[in-house]
């Protein structure tokens, strides 16, 4: 168990260091602070360290060295506070959350707020305390958002569990909540749901964060009435206008950068070039798949990322760091290198290219040049998270038949439309023909057909739909039990026996994504975890998605990261069209539609 004794405990013990009256535990000498509160890098700056938290820090910290000190020369490198990530999904990483922070401590993230909404769909409230309790246990801040939306939108799926109020209000006596996870039933907020406000009432009168998520181009009285109900932050925002909106209500403007969501670049402009306060706005990943994690990173990236795009390096890191900390109330723990808070600290020789070169976390050297130094203990997980792929049948492509209307032979069809780094789909329709009363996909113009297999209760029921974008060129099928957020089983394919023998195959390991073609399984990777997680290292889950993102290249697939768009399919609270265990559903007016116009 990783503990940080409270401030007002280690408080006579920071002053004894500071006045010089006792050693410190860790000094580091000669940085150039970034100082996250006035916006300067302050050179020459020595930082004294002692019970995980800064003790002192200013010129000169000869005073607090002791004979068992441990000094560390910066030699003029930049003192940057730990890095923050305001809203994330460990589910996404594929792995668990003990290996996420595995991969990412390397990388300087010292502060995490996730939101384990993804496996409270699958396994309810003992799935959220599973994830809670072993943040609690991670040598780096692991804050839990309690799930809001268990289903992310009630009546347009049924997912494997339900919360509401009497959830949350439970929650939010949990040591380690730190508010409410992502209020995506934006709808229902602005119909003013009672189940919805009250949450957001637990939350509040809990003195904690409500989290939003506002996934509409529409700013007008719905986007008011969504800030009126309480919701303080958005992660949705894809547009310059999205931030400067949202700022300008009171909320905190998150921008993401994850795997596959490139939301920085465009809504930076409100800053840049607009000159909008930066102070409510914070970075986040929202969704890293472990081949980011691994190959890419994690905050620093997205800190790099922003940096790239004109803003001034301490703004950007400000965004990751202090902003963050201040939106959930934390500033007086985590955000800065300052006297009191846990000591959360990076050495980089470059503020724009921000090497990490040397991680603390809570006064201890964690990682040095990307690699983990410090031992992190494998968590096990209880046999009640896994096995949880109830098919209920064996299925068989006739499962994947799409009849069409009787005596047609040809029909006008909905089809959604992924697109390329943007977590949004399009509503498209097309023309497919008809053989033997059966709808045919449309191959040349790169129509293949996607099903939802419901998994949680055995039902062995199927909803077959069609899709565009992925490019798949071949007899083939891809299956996921990752499929935000409800994470029934999403199969796409262009031959039905290959998604039977996907869904199958799933269905006998207890869950993960799958890519077949022509009766052979080219890749497979396991996530026995609530069919989301492998708690497998980082490294080894993304070398097998890598493989399965080369077989998905094999059969024709040329979307960036198209596992992640693939993931999101059935979000049925992201514009414009999703496809759920009811149906079709329109994500502009919240309504199921027909399979055919
Ligand atoms: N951006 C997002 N919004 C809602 N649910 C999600 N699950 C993963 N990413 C999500
Ligand atoms: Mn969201």
């Amino acid at each position: 168990m990783s503990t940080i004794k409270p401030w007002s405990e280690v408080a006579p013990r920071l002053i004894e260091v500071a006045m010089g009256r006792a050693p410190a535990d860790m000094v580091i000498t000669g940085g150039q602070w970034v100082n996250v509160h006035s916006g300067e890098i302050v050179p020459e700056t020595d930082v004294a360290i002692l019970d995980g938290r800064f003790a002192y820090v200013g010129p000169d910290a000869s005073h607090t060295i002791g004979d068992d000190t441990e000094v560390i020369e910066a030699e003029g490198r930049y003192l940057v506070p730990g890095l923050c990530d305001g809203h994330m999904h460990v589910e996404s990483g594929l792995v668990t959350v003990t290996e996420f922070c595995r991969a990412v401590i390397p990388h300087g993230t010292t502060s995490m707020f996730i939101d384990p909404h993804e496996i409270a769909n699958v396994l309810g409230l003992p799935g959220v305390k599973l994830m809670h309790d072993e943040a609690m246990d991670m040598p780096i801040n692991v804050h839990v958002q309690m799930p809001s939306c268990v289903p992310s939108a009630p009546g347009l799926e049924t997912p494997g569990a339900e919360l509401g109020v009497a959830e949350v209000t439970e929650a939010m006596g949990w040591p380690n909540i730190i508010g409410l996870g992502e209020m995506m039933n934006f709808p229902g907020v602005a119909a003013g749901n009672a189940t919805m406000l009250g949450e957001i009432a637990a939350t509040q009168e809990a003195g904690k964060t409500v989290g939003g998520h506002y996934a509409s181009p529409d700013l007008g009285h719905a986007f008011h009435a969504y800030v009126a109900g309480g919701p303080a932050d958005d992660h949705e925002g894809t547009r310059k206008e999205d931030a400067t909106a949202r700022v300008r209500q009171g909320m905190r403007a998150m921008l993401r950068l994850g795997s596959a969501w490139y939301d920085v670049a465009a809504q930076v402009k409100a800053i840049t070039e607009d000159g909008v306060d930066s102070r409510n706005f914070i970075l986040c990943t929202d969704d890293s798949h472990s081949g980011t994690l691994v190959n890419e990173g994690h905050m620093n990236r997205v800190v790099r990322h922003a940096i790239a795009q004109g803003l001034r390096p301490i703004t950007a890191i400000q965004m990751a760091t202090l902003n963050t900390a201040q939106h959930f109330g934390l500033e007086r723990e985590i955000g800065s290198i300052t006297p009191g808070r846990r000591a959360d600290l990076i050495l980089s020789s470059d503020i724009s290219a921000l090497p990490i070169e040397l991680v603390i976390a809570r006064g201890k050297v964690m990682a040095k040049d990307g690699a983990l130094t410090a031992e992190i203990p494998h968590r096990t997980y209880p046999e009640f998270a896994k096995n949880t792929v109830k098919l209920g049948k064996m299925l068989a492509a006739r499962d994947f038949e799409i009849a069409a209307p009787a005596g047609a032979n040809q029909v006008n069809a909905r089809v959604i439309g992924v697109i390329e780094n943007q977590a949004p789909t399009k509503a498209l329709e097309a023309p497919l023909a008809v053989e033997g009363g059966l709808v045919q996909m449309d191959r040349e113009n790169d129509v293949c057909q996607i099903a939802l297999v419901e998994r949680h209760r055995a039902t062995g029921q199927v909803t077959n739909g069609f899709v565009s974008g992925f490019g798949y060129n071949i007899d083939c099928a891809i299956a996921s039990t990752v499929a935000h957020d409800s994470h029934h089983m999403i199969v796409v394919g262009t031959n039905r026996e290959d998604m039977a023998l996907a869904a199958n195959r799933l269905g006998e390991v207890g869950g993960g994504i799958i890519v077949v073609s022509k009766g052979k399984e080219l890749a497979l990777v396991e996530l026995p975890i609530a069919g989301l997680m492998a708690d497998e290292r980082a490294e080894i889950v993304a070398d097998k998605a890598q493989k399965m993102v080369e077989a998905m290249e094999a059969c024709g697939c040329t979307l960036n990261n198209a596992y992640m768009q693939h993931s999101l399919l059935a979000l049925v609270v992201i514009p414009e069209i999703r496809i759920s265990d009811v149906g079709l559903v329109d994500v502009t007016t919240f309504k199921k539609v027909d399979l055919f116009v």
